[in-house]
């Protein structure tokens, strides 16, 4: 007699596994290697930038005062008493009537309050010294790159947990972080079940498939920002899934089974669980694909029970693993980012279950359009090659139609949501 499983609403399924979640430690790396990682910390200005007045252009540093009678008609001339090339500074003082040529970047002389784009100086030299006219009044803080204008010191610029983008490596580098605090990438180990899996070199054989699971889930890990360690595929026997499951356990910070969890013969997983003494938070979730996903939990430590087909795989390792290695990086909004899209195609199918329909978001006339990337099934892998969202169906008696609004989850975002 086949259990009788009770299905929890996908929310609720989250929230079980979520009481689980714990943040993970930090490491320091090399600046070179932060892009796509996650910081450790919060990223504070601990300085002023710019840390000093520069001039955003090539031209002359000047007094404003100076110029004060200068109009089209009646030029003023200042004479040119040095030069600062970025990265110099100009020690001495700036008398009346006279001008320093400065460089985009370089640091404003004490005395002088603007700057004369270069275009504007009309140069000549006189006795042997340089000079220039100027027939526009300069106002005083004209032309000029104020200190902290970019950001104060003691600002907070980034959030622990923040995905590190190249903007984020340009803030880590003005900071002077050489070594980056990083979350450390929790370590997520898989393993595939099935007889009837080839390895992803091996020819083709009646009744037997290849394993795309184990490779798309180490990869979907990647995305979320975990380390993924693959143990390899067991074929359906029972002794061998459990002595691999608990040895692999006690490797890795969390584990990732996919196949056997649905109750057919071979399905081994609910009773490696028995035998491991695990404390299973569900077995069955009111949701398509993916109703069969199992997790447990043994010594705080999660078990992922991913469905073997492989688009209840994919759902699975979006919905529940994915914010459990967000919270271990550190990250406040660990869930999946949202949006309204406008369905791009009729889904007549209803269902009682909560459906996520891999499909394809795009732009067009400036509105988001979700369309369905592929046949939507479970056992389906093509209409994952271009979902780039999750189209979120609530459960029920209607079906929906083009032109509806509807819930997306962006799963290239890496922004993330806080619920
Ligand atoms: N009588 C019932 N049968 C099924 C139920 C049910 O409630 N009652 N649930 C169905 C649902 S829903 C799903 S989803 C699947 C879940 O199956 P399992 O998680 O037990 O997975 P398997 O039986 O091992 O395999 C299912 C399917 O996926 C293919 N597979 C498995 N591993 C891989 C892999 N690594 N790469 C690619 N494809 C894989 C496998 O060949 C099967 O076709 O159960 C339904 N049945
Ligand atoms: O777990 Mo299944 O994917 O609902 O078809
Ligand atoms: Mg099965």
């Amino acid at each position: 007699m086949v259990e009788k499983r009770r299905p929890i609403k996908v929310n609720e399924a989250i929230k079980k596994v979520m009481a689980y979640a714990k943040t993970g430690q930090i490491e320091e790396i090399p600046i070179e290697q932060a892009y796509g990682r996650f910081l450790g910390e919060e990223l504070v200005a601990d300085h002023d930038v710019p840390m000093f007045d520069r001039s955003p252009y090539d031209g002359f540093a000047v007094r404003a005062e100076d110029t004060k009678e200068a109009n089209r008609n009646n030029p003023v001339t200042l004479e040119v008493i040095g030069e600062i090339g970025a990265g110099s500074v100009f020690e001495g003082p700036v008398g009346k009537k006279q001008a320093v040529r400065i460089m985009t970047g370089a640091q404003m002389p004490d005395d002088c309050d603007a700057v004369v784009m270069l275009e504007l100086a009309n140069e000549f030299e006189q006795g042997g010294k340089p000079y220039f006219d100027l027939k526009k009044q300069m106002k005083s803080g004209e032309n000029i790159s104020f200190q902290g204008e970019d950001t104060k010191k003691g600002t907070v610029l980034a959030s622990k947990g923040t995905y590190i983008n190249p903007g984020i490596v340009a803030l880590l580098a003005t900071f002077g972080y050489k070594y980056v605090p990083v979350s450390k990438k929790p370590t997520i180990g898989i393993i595939a079940t099935g007889s009837e899996l080839l390895q992803v070199d091996e020819p083709l054989q009646p009744g037997k498939i290849r394993n795309s699971n184990a490779y798309m889930v180490h990869a979907q890990i990647e995305r979320a920002g975990g380390h993924p360690i693959y143990f390899g595929q067991f074929s359906d026997e029972l002794e061998v899934c459990y002595e691999q499951v608990k040895n692999t356990l006690e490797k890795v910070d969390f584990l990732i089974t996919t196949g056997g969890v649905s109750v057919g013969d071979y399905d081994y997983l609910p009773e490696i669980y028995k035998m491991l003494g695990a404390n299973v938070l569900f077995n069955k979730i009111a949701m398509r694909p993916g109703s069969v996903t199992t997790i447990a939990e043994i010594n705080g430590k999660l078990l992922f029970g991913l469905s073997g087909n492989p688009s209840a795989c994919y759902v699975g390792m979006e919905l529940f693993v994915r914010p459990i290695i967000r919270t271990h990086l550190q990250s406040s909004r660990p869930y999946v980012n949202k949006t309204v899209a406008i369905l791009g195609a009729d889904f007549p199918k209803p269902n009682p279950f909560d459906r996520f329909v891999r499909g394809h978001l795009r732009y067009e006339n400036g509105q988001l359009i979700a369309t369905p990337s592929g046949l939507d099934k479970s056992n389906v892998v093509t209409s994952l090659a271009h979902a780039n969202v999750l189209i979120q169906l609530p459960g029920g008696t209607r079906a929906y139609e083009k032109g509806m609004g509807v819930d997306v989850l962006l799963l290239e975002d890496q922004e993330g949501t806080t619920s």
